[in-house]
């Protein structure tokens, strides 16, 4: 392979980016912020800041939803912007894209005329399935392992895939993430407290009290508005109320691994039950998620440091190895296509 390759995990909250060239991993928030619905104001983490503050004129975009590409524009923008500031090297490099497995023939073609039909001037573009990079960056042998369940639980989505020998046997994208926890926490607060809170200050209550400590008697101070004297105020969030909020979309997780593990062919799902659940997305950062989940599937999970970068580490594994490139990457121009899925 020559010239540069770039290595990308483009998420619902963050993109992750592997730099052949460098060996180094970069990630970005997946935000644009624009001025009056017409310039680009702030890029990546910079937006990200003015989320919920922004001032007059300026509107925070999430140029993705669910896992796949909403604002096709503004995502090449924003690519094309945070590859720029790598100059030199962009042009002309190849690239490999992490894609989510249970999408649409023509939400997987976005990724792929994204970046082919970018500024970047790609000189190739390989696709390979999230699930299979997730796996590998996790650490597992993808090709002589019978059974390997790979739960990612992202910003905006949870994605289940089974793998058996270097191949999806099954796989489901559940339009469940972080940012459904959050929409969940801000609901429930308002109903019961009359109070207002931002998706940020949700975020927030939900990193610092997880999902599964015992302990019902904390509670964390949070700024937001008064829905009765509609002014800004400070309250008291306790963590029961927060654990309530995500208990239902969790649950919704929980059944979905549930289903999936029973319609798994026996001999994947020894070799599944017997290793466990490989636990990856940034949400898997979740304080408790790991012992909820094995409590509530009833099978172990194993959990590693950085889980949201699982899926850009296999990446880099997979454009470092001559076995694992020609086996898992395709390119949508391949003639057999159809038939390597
Ligand atoms: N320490 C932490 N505690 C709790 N949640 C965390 C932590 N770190 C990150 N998260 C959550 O992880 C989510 C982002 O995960 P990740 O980067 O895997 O998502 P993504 O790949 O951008 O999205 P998707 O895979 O859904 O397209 C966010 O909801 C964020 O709040």
């Amino acid at each position: 392979m020559a010239g540069n390759v770039y290595g990308l995990d483009l998420g619902t909250y963050e993109i992750k980016v592997f730099d052949r060239k460098k060996d180094r991993i970069w990630r970005a928030k997946d935000v644009i912020a624009m001025k009056d619905g017409k310039y680009i104001f702030a890029i990546g983490d910079e937006a990200y800041e003015m989320f919920e503050k922004s001032p007059e004129g300026i509107e925070v975009i999430f140029p993705m939803k669910n896992g796949v590409i909403s604002h096709f524009d503004d995502m090449q923008y924003l690519l094309g912007s945070l590859l720029g500031r790598e100059r030199r090297s962009v042009r002309g490099a190849q690239y490999v894209i992490a894609v989510p497995t249970d999408v649409t023939e023509v939400e997987k073609k976005a990724f792929y005329d994204l970046v082919f039909h970018s500024e970047a001037r790609a000189k190739s573009v390989r696709i390979v399935e999230r699930g299979l990079a997730d796996a590998i960056g996790f650490g597992m042998d993808v090709i002589s392992t019978k059974g390997i369940f790979v739960a990612n639980f992202g910003g905006g989505t949870t994605e289940l895939s089974v793998l058996s020998s270097g191949g999806m046997v099954m796989n489901r994208l559940l339009k469940t993430g972080g940012e459904d926890l959050d929409n969940a926490i801000a609901a429930l607060v308002r109903h019961n407290r009359e109070f207002l809170i931002g998706n940020l200050t949700a975020e927030r209550l939900r990193r610092e009290f997880g999902v599964f400590d015992q302990s019902t008697d904390s509670a964390l101070t949070v700024y937001g508005r008064d829905l009765m004297s509609g002014v800004p105020a400070q309250a008291d969030v306790p963590i029961s109320l927060v654990r309530a909020a995500v208990k239902e979309p969790l649950e919704e997780c929980v059944r979905a691994i549930r289903s999936m593990i029973d319609r798994t062919p026996p001999t994947v799902r020894r070799s599944i039950e017997e290793q466990g659940i490989c636990l990856t997305g940034g949400l898997a950062n979740l304080k408790g998620l790991s012992t909820y989940l094995r409590e509530s599937v009833g099978v172990p999970v194993m959990t590693v440091e950085e889980p949201e970068l699982c899926a850009v580490k296999g990446l880099r594994k997979i454009l470092s190895d001559r076995e694992y490139y020609r086996r898992l990457t395709y390119s949508m121009l391949d003639e057999d296509y159809r038939w390597l899925r």
